[in-house]
């Protein structure tokens, strides 16, 4: 193999592309960060001094696409321990090549100071591009016409409610279908995060006055049912007012059965859902844990589920397009920090590690374990979120005029999980010893080598970010009629995922 010639042009021979569509063999060949060439060795003429890879045995798929994270989050007292540095970091070394991650502004914050704030704290740092979706974490006139501002001159399409978090993010109905309003009627995304939180304040306070403290009252306050009516209740809401709607972090059976009996409903439109890593890589049974720090370090919201069986059904529903994305919601904190609860459940600070082995774990419980095709996870950790969130096909797509956002994946490799080995600054992992199938030999960054045989070289400030532009055709076309939603991407199968 050479390793000499200029970093801006590379030629990829003898892998196996995978698309979300199709598999095929072939080279690949970029120039300036761009995919300039796809075909067979014969009908390329390679100028010398390129850099070569020989990618024989290995599959050429494109890099991750991670639509949920929240790196340096200011939350109450504590600030997630990665940022955009520490966190793209470790989604490089993972083979996640673009991250989205959530502006979330304080009460009566003006949501483009927000926006302001978080480029500046993104745009020194990132390894890797970026883009953002909008928390609308209050309501008012000013917040809807700063989200016109934002989907029109910043490149904003997407914008996060909350039915949680009583008396900090949460909107009442009338909020969420105004808010749904305004997304409709500029051709965005609206996104959800889908728990009952009157539920969830009463349980809680009821469990803390019986005494139950510790990290096993977080799920208990917050059950697979009070996720489920606040999926259903947010999907109806959504189609009252005819907005699609994406429910992030569906956590359970019970919310994914109601994600996907919505897209039954509405024959594939309207409605998208995510689940997260964590979901298909552990479960709830780790808050029983008696030991505070290891059961608070997988607290999140909504729970994961103690019920062992979530992970593959889960697995099921993204393989029969039931849910249509794999996000990490990768929001660490330290010991000291899940500390903050110590006595009091509601007080530890939610979220979890998940962008570096997002991708190897959904490998591993969908590929590996045969529950669904390679073309199938390209399409549920990259290019659906790439569609969605309307940069397809700049993104999430080995194509000529593509990004060259590239993963060289070995499928039989395997790597054991570690907090003593990740690339996050945090001190917890929650995969902690799990080895895993698929492992990236070499990542690309818009034609940059940051991952070469297990060694990461990242550039902090190297990543851009990216506008996502409003009217996703994969999202509006279906809702407008021009073309019904699921056609060449699978049918729905809500029967065959239960
Ligand atoms: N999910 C979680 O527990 N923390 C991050 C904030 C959110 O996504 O709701
Ligand atoms: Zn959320
Ligand atoms: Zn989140």
């Amino acid at each position: 193999m050479s390793t000499q010639g200029a970093e801006n042009r590379v030629y990829i021979k003898n892998g196996q592309i995978v698309n979300h569509d199709k598999t095929f063999k072939a080279d690949v060949y970029i120039e300036d960060a761009i995919i300039k060439f796809v075909g067979p060795a014969a009908d390329i003429t390679v100028p010398g001094g390129v850099r070569t890879i020989d990618a024989s045995g290995k599959l050429i798929i494109p890099g991750g696409i991670d639509p949920h994270t929240h790196m340096q989050l200011p939350c109450g007292d504590a600030v997630t321990v990665d940022d955009f540095y520490h966190g793209t970091k470790a989604a490089v070394a993972g083979g996640t090549t673009m991250i989205i991650d959530f502006v979330l502004p304080n009460k009566n914050e003006s949501l483009i100071e927000a926006y302001d704030k978080w480029r500046s704290w993104a745009d020194p740092k990132v390894c890797c591009d970026y883009a953002l979706h909008m928390g609308i974490t209050w309501w008012s006139k000013s917040v809807s016409d700063e989200m016109g501002i934002l989907c029109k001159e910043l490149g904003i399409n997407s914008f996060k409610s909350y039915m949680a978090y009583k008396g900090l993010y949460q909107l009442v109905d009338s909020e969420l279908l105004d808010v749904f309003e305004r997304v409709r009627s500029l051709n965005a995304v609206a996104m959800v995060h889908a728990e009952n939180g009157d539920i969830i304040a009463k349980n809680a306070e009821r469990l803390l006055a019986k005494g139950i403290t510790g990290p096993e009252g977080h799920e208990l306050s917050r059950q697979e049912e009070v996720e489920a009516e606040a999926v259903h209740r947010a999907c109806i809401l959504a189609h009252q007012v005819d907005c699609p709607l994406y429910v992030v972090h569906v956590m359970s059976k019970s919310a994914g059965i109601e994600v996907a009996r919505a897209r039954e409903r509405y024959r594939g439109k309207y409605i998208y859902g995510e689940t997260l890593a964590a979901a298909l890589g552990t479960d709830g049974t780790h808050y029983r844990c008696q030991h505070f720090g290891h059961a608070a370090a997988h607290v999140l919201s909504p729970p994961l589920r103690p019920d062992k069986t979530t992970p593959e059904f889960m697995i099921k529903l993204l393989a029969s397009n039931d849910l249509q994305t794999t996000g990490s919601d990768n929001c660490t904190f330290n010991k000291e920090q899940k500390e903050l609860g110590l006595g009091d459940f509601t007080k530890i600070p939610n979220g979890i590690n998940g962008v570096e082995d997002r991708m190897s774990i959904v490998w591993e419980r969908g590929v590996h374990s045969g529950l669904m095709d390679p073309c199938r996870f390209v399409a549920i950790t990259s290019t659906n979120a790439a569609k969605i969130f309307n940069i397809y096909p700049k993104k999430g797509r080995i194509a000529n005029g593509s990004d060259a956002d590239i993963v060289i994946w070995d499928p039989q490799a395997t790597r054991t999980i570690s907090k003593d080995t990740h690339h996050h600054a945090c001190d917890f992992n929650i995969f902690e010893g799990q080895t895993v199938h698929g492992v990236p030999e070499y990542v690309l960054v818009r034609g940059r080598i940051c991952v070469e045989n297990g060694e990461l070289r990242v550039t902090k400030g190297f990543g851009r970010f990216i506008p996502t532009p409003l009217r996703p055709p994969f999202v509006y076309d279906s809702i407008d009629g021009k073309q019904e939603q699921g056609e060449g991407e699978g049918q729905d199968n809500l029967a065959a995922a239960i």
